[in-house]
């Protein structure tokens, strides 16, 4: 049984500490920590977890803590991870895996030193049937090479001090990695545009915008962000390739025909729409952890898509590409 502490108790710290207590086998969750000790406290209550750490980095220094999964704010996971990686624990990172590019190659660092992968990032969308269909089929060479990837990642909401560059480096994310993982390459160069702005849209950040990409070997990825006020949770990818094009399914959902309408429901939050991928994650991540085989979203992943983000947030204004450099890959990640 590997022993977990969570550190983060908000909406996904509860989802990921339920699925480990009672869907993925051979874990257990023996601790937990928020920076609101009564949320620990509530959340403990809620899925018997025996132990609440005061706070994340006693949790990480506790020696029944075997793995630790963080799920805290974007902004603490740099800090939280490294301090895992150092002790040579286990640790599942929700995205990203750090704000900046170079707070990643720290954690890289750190894991080359310890001789190990010890990291995986929450990149779950892997994990989704839908884009692994799609990895396949494109793997298979079928329908000949990748040329371009149309995406779209629309939110109804976003919670409090949200910013514009958090529209790269918390929402985007999910599309820096899962475009590089479909066409197994990686970016040369990137740019953010400010578009035209929805009158629905007036809470002080960008909305929409769209990141545009290039990568090594010439494909081509434009992304619609709208990270807030849209009509409902909606993820679409399109990857066009020389013979067809291949689409993400949408979740699956009822007609219903009423009143002269032929209708289906939309989503309005991310909590279901990948919640298969989820749960298939996190028991992978158990399942390799065990077996001392970690083969999930590594910290090459998370500073990859991180390397893309930073560049990204930098463009913004310049009406310019910016280039896309990354460190050497060291061999670990290989
Ligand atoms: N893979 C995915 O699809 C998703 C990933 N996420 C990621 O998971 C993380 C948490 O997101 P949510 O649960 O939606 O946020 P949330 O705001 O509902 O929960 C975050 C929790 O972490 C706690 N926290 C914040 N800073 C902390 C710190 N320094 N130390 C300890 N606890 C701290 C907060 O008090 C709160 O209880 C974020 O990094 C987010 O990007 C969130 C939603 C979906
Ligand atoms: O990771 C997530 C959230 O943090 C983010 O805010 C949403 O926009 C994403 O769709 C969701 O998957």
């Amino acid at each position: 049984m590997l022993k977990i502490g969570v550190i983060g108790c908000g909406a996904i710290g509860k989802e990921h500490i339920k699925r480990l207590m009672y869907l993925v086998p051979g874990a257990q969750v023996v601790a937990c920590a928020d920076f609101y000790p009564e949320a620990a406290q509530k959340t403990a209550a809620m899925f018997q977890v025996p132990t609440v750490y005061q706070t994340g980095e006693e949790l990480i220094g506790a020696s029944e803590v075997e793995a630790v999964v963080i799920t805290s704010a974007d902004d603490s996971h740099f800090a939280y991870t490294l301090a895992a990686v150092k002790l040579g624990k286990q640790v599942f990172c929700e995205k990203p895996l750090a704000l900046t590019a170079s707070e990643c190659e720290e954690i890289i660092a750190e894991e080359v030193k310890q001789g190990r992968r010890l990291v995986q990032v929450g990149f779950m969308r892997r994990y989704d049937p839908g884009y692994a269909k799609m990895k396949e089929i494109i793997d298979s060479g079928e329908l000949g090479a990748p040329l371009m990837i149309h995406a779209c990642h629309r939110n109804v909401f976003q919670s409090e001090g949200f910013q514009t560059e958090m529209g790269i480096t918390n929402v985007a994310i999910h599309e820096l990695d899962i475009c590089r993982w479909l066409l197994g390459d990686e970016y040369k160069k990137a740019q953010v545009l400010k578009v035209k702005q929805s009158g629905r849209s007036t809470k002080g950040y960008d909305n929409p915008q769209i990141v545009l990409l290039e990568t090594e070997d010439g494909s081509r990825i434009d992304v619609e962000l709208q990270v807030c006020d849209a009509y409902g949770y909606d993820i679409q990818c399109q990857v066009v390739c020389e013979k067809g094009t291949i689409n993400l399914p949408d979740p699956a959902s009822v007609i219903m025909r009423a009143e002269a309408r032929c209708s289906t429901e939309l989503l309005t939050d991310w909590a279901k729409r990948f919640i298969e991928a989820y749960d298939i994650e996190l028991a992978d991540w158990v399942n390799a952890v065990e077996k001392g085989e970690l083969t999930g979203p590594s910290s090459w992943d998370g500073y990859a898509a991180c390397v893309a983000a930073d560049a990204l947030n930098r463009s913004r204004g310049t009406e310019t590409f910016l280039p896309i450099e990354m460190i050497e890959k060291p061999g670990l990640y290989q």
